[in-house]
């Protein structure tokens, strides 16, 4: 089995919690490409078939029986430099695809505006000037992984890492499986590029979207705390970041004289802005979080360009389950947050309002 390599733990910007969006696939016949790019790891069930054949949880084209080869065209989430790509073919084992490349490119506005809407229905006309169409203007876009094999969907062989040194920027990629089939999870890897924004712009701090990472993290048992900084609402208690249950806390709660439990025990994480920026209100979801929400959150920040130390930029709050919290705050310029919870528990997203500071 390959070992991990450093790059995946870059955020994923293909995956369709952080933006990512399926532009066009030549073939869907057994699954759709859509789920190639879901966050979820794939799962197999052995008795569930379709009216087209076997479920398969990823990307499946039928056998094919024409002159040509597979490939779709994504959209990343932000123009970013690809690192390094994951093909997880698991389980696709008799019908993985055999080989693939990518290639990566960047669209303004106009180009963007030739690419056709809707994904291509096979046989139909309109499919056929749309497939046309989108190997006119993809046919050329520069290789980014040359053709490379697959290993099959087995536990041991499942996972094909591959480094990417020429990444872009991109904006889209093309993905091309020779000559067709299947493909469980694709990941792409890699660091935001995003536009700067206008000194006036209150934008999202936190957002993987302006490159916002996490760079540390005490516990992460049941989800990375990198999953608050997907845009949107989470979609499960799995889309978030979740410690394990504190394995040293009292066997016996204390209470508070007005009703509050005495917290003992803390989890942090800490992240590094993808710009300098004043805070200025914060966002708590602990979205499907009911029975594990955090008792409390408490919010620092370090300026690396300033004093390197920690300040309080949110005081403890008391949180509720399954819920949105905004709370007001005012801090200087932060390059750093920290964000502490006790004792443990689930944050689905984290969103810091405010607006960029120049170095
Ligand atoms: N058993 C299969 O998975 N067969 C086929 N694939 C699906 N999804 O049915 C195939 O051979 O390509």
């Amino acid at each position: 089995e390959q070992s991990v390599p450093d790059f995946a733990k870059l955020t994923d910007f293909v995956c369709s919690s952080s933006g990512g969006q399926v532009v066009f696939a030549t073939d869907d016949f057994f699954s759709p490409c859509e789920l190639m790019i879901s966050g979820p790891d794939p799962v197999f069930f052995p008795d569930r078939f379709t009216e087209f054949g076997k479920w398969m949880d990823g990307w499946e084209t039928r056998r094919k029986r024409v002159p040509g080869h597979d490939w779709c065209v994504l959209r990343l989430a932000t123009k970013c430099d690809i690192k390094g790509v994951l093909v997880d073919t698991a389980f696709f084992t008799g019908n993985f695809a055999p080989k693939y490349s990518i290639q990566g490119a960047v669209l303004n506005e106009q180009e963007e505006a030739q690419i056709p809407k809707r994904k291509s229905e096979m046989g139909s006309a309109a499919a056929a000037s749309d497939l046309k169409q989108m190997n006119d203007l993809s046919r050329d876009w520069p290789e980014i992984v040359p053709r490379t094999p697959l290993r099959p969907g087995y536990e041991d062989t499942r996972m094909n890492y591959r480094n990417v040194t020429s990444g872009g920027p991109y904006t889209h990629i093309r993905v091309n499986i020779y000559p067709d089939g299947g493909i469980a999870r694709l990941r792409v890897f890699g660091v935001a590029q995003p536009t700067p924004p206008a000194a006036d712009t209150r934008l999202d701090l936190a957002s993987l979207l302006t490159g916002t990472v996490c760079v540390d993290y005490l516990n992460a048992h049941y989800g990375h705390p990198r999953n608050m900084l997907s845009p949107g609402r989470g979609a499960g208690m799995a889309d978030g970041w979740e410690t394990a249950r504190r394995p040293d806390r009292p066997e016996v709660l204390l209470g508070n004289s007005d009703g509050t439990i005495v917290v003992s025990g803390e989890e942090w994480a800490t992240f590094r802005l993808g710009f300098r920026g004043a805070l200025e209100e914060i966002g708590v979801d602990t979205n499907h979080f009911k029975g594990n929400y955090p008792d409390s959150i408490k919010i620092e920040g370090m300026d690396a360009l300033g004093e390197e130390s920690w300040t309080t930029v949110l005081k403890p709050k008391k949180l509720s389950a399954h819920k949105e919290h905004w709370f007001p705050c005012s801090s200087g310029p932060v390059t750093h947050v920290r964000v502490t919870i006790a004792p443990d528990g689930g944050v689905s997203r984290l969103r810091l309002m405010g607006h960029a500071v120049a170095q």
